[in-house]
């Protein structure tokens, strides 16, 4: 018998415990020995909680435990699951986690320490999605030319219901909350930071890339308004939240933001809390990943998985070499990034000002792709749409902001990277 001890009996902790008691006959099928949940950490030990474990509100009595075979972290923050993490591998102990704001800023440490110990995460990355499994192993014999995908399940389900219901953003984010998809701290859905972290996950994997959050652009769906939506859709364009990471010339791009991606495409067809993850391999060519980036149930299943596998003995480097790994890749500054822009202005509605506006872009070297002009609520402005041909991300900038100081452009420049 494997005895499994949960630090976090939450949504998550909650559902792995429970799936481990009620499919406990199928599980012990598949590793070939019973793994049953003996102990649990929790803050508030009088809470009500729906499966019946002993608990206590020490986290360290889990890892101490002489009855504690696996640890498995599901109780979020940064800093104390590191400690605690770091304890158990210490103690010889192999541990799964879910949480990827914990490897966003320690996994190449973790993977030092746990050495030839089991350290698991499976969960960490677009819930439910055998994503890690499928880079590490299905995908082993490629080089990793990009990865691309719905990485967050609350902003999904958010622009999905914002969009296609017309719900409210604050309301649709408490909707989000009580089904139990968001972070404890939900600005890192909305802000993007839970995208990246997941992305620079996968970074590790793919491509050997030591970033840290602050290291790459983090953008969120704060800013998307529904009319960016409307005329996104007359280029023929639906909004995703997207985490891309690409091989290039010059290294690997990675950035988290809204993005404006061809309506045909498989990803602008995910709705809801569903994550879809494409990778595209050097031999194996494009494949996609698809299914419930969050949810109790839906990560608990990738958190058994991951038991399962080391309950079966398998092991191997975490996230594989930090340096060497696709001949050391440099991580591309995010000034120095190449992709098509959108913009939005509004401008007085006078004679001479689309001139005004192409020739600034043009002296940046940006070429105007299309472009459509609409009415605005005012009589006197009217707005101006824009896509452009690739430009590089400092251009762009620099650009906006001399578009700003025109005196026919209103203060405020939308810009929202397209990704074909
Ligand atoms: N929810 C989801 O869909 C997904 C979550 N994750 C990750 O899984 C992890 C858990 O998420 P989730 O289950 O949603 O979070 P919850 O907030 O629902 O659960 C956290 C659990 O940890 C316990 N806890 C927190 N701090 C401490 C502490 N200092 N000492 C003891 N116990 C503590 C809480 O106790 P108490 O119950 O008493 O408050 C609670 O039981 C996070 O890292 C998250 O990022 C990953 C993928 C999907
Ligand atoms: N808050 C996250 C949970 C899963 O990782 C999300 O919404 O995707
Ligand atoms: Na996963």
């Amino acid at each position: 018998m494997v005895k499994i001890g949960i630090l976090g009996v939450g949504t998550v902790g909650e559902s792995v415990a429970k799936i481990l008691l009620e499919n406990a006959d199928i599980i012990e099928a598949r590793a070939g020995k019973k793994i049953v949940p003996v102990l649990g950490a929790v803050r508030d030990l009088n809470k009500p909680r729906d499966v019946s474990i002993p608990l206590t509100d020490d986290p360290g009595e889990v890892i101490e435990s002489a009855d504690v075979d696996i640890v498995v972290e599901l109780m979020g923050g940064i800093e104390k699951p590191y400690r605690l993490v770091r304890k158990a591998l210490e103690a010889g102990k192999p541990v799964v986690t879910a949480n990827k704001a914990l490897l966003a800023y320690h996994r190449y440490e973790l993977q030092e320490i746990a050495g030839e110990i089991p350290l698991f995460y499976e969960a960490s990355v677009a819930g439910g999605i055998p994503i890690i499994g499928a880079l590490r192993n299905g995908l082993s014999a490629n080089h990793i030319e990009s990865i691309k995908g719905i990485m967050n399940g609350t902003c999904n389900y958010m622009l999905t219901k914002m969009i296609q219901e017309g719900v409210a953003y604050e309301e649709v984010l408490k909707e989000a909350q009580e089904l139990g998809y968001a972070e404890a701290d939900p600005t890192f859905d909305v802000g993007g930071y839970d995208a990246a972290h997941k992305l620079l996950i996968l970074g590790s994997i793919a491509y050997g890339i030591d970033a840290k959050p602050e290291e790459i652009i983090i953008e969120g769906i704060e800013e998307i308004s529904p009319t960016d939506v409307e005329f996104a859709r007359e280029f023929g364009y639906e909004i995703k939240l997207l985490g891309i990471a690409k091989k290039g010339e010059k290294g690997v791009e990675m950035r988290v933001h809204a993005t404006m991606i061809p309506a045909k495409s498989m990803i602008a067809k995910v709705d809801g809390v569903m994550n879809a993850v494409s990778v595209v391999g050097d031999r194996v060519g494009e494949t996609m990943f698809y299914g419930p980036g969050a949810g109790g149930d839906a990560t608990a299943s990738a958190v058994i998985a991951d038991i399962v596998e080391i309950v079966r003995g398998n092991s191997g480097p975490m996230l594989g070499y930090k340096k060497g790994l696709e001949s050391g890749l440099p991580l591309v500054p995010p000034e120095a990034i190449v992709t098509q822009y959108y913009l939005k202005l509004k401008v007085l509605d006078e004679p001479g000002v689309l001139a005004k506006v192409t020739s600034t872009l043009g002296e940046f070297g940006i070429s105007i792709e299309s472009m459509l002009q609409k009415p605005s609520r005012l009589a006197d402005r009217v707005r101006l749409l824009f896509t452009t041909h690739q430009c590089e991300e400092r251009k762009m900038k620099e650009a906006i902001e001399a578009l700003k100081k025109l005196d026919v452009v209103e203060e405020k420049v939308t810009m929202i990277r397209i990704e074909k």
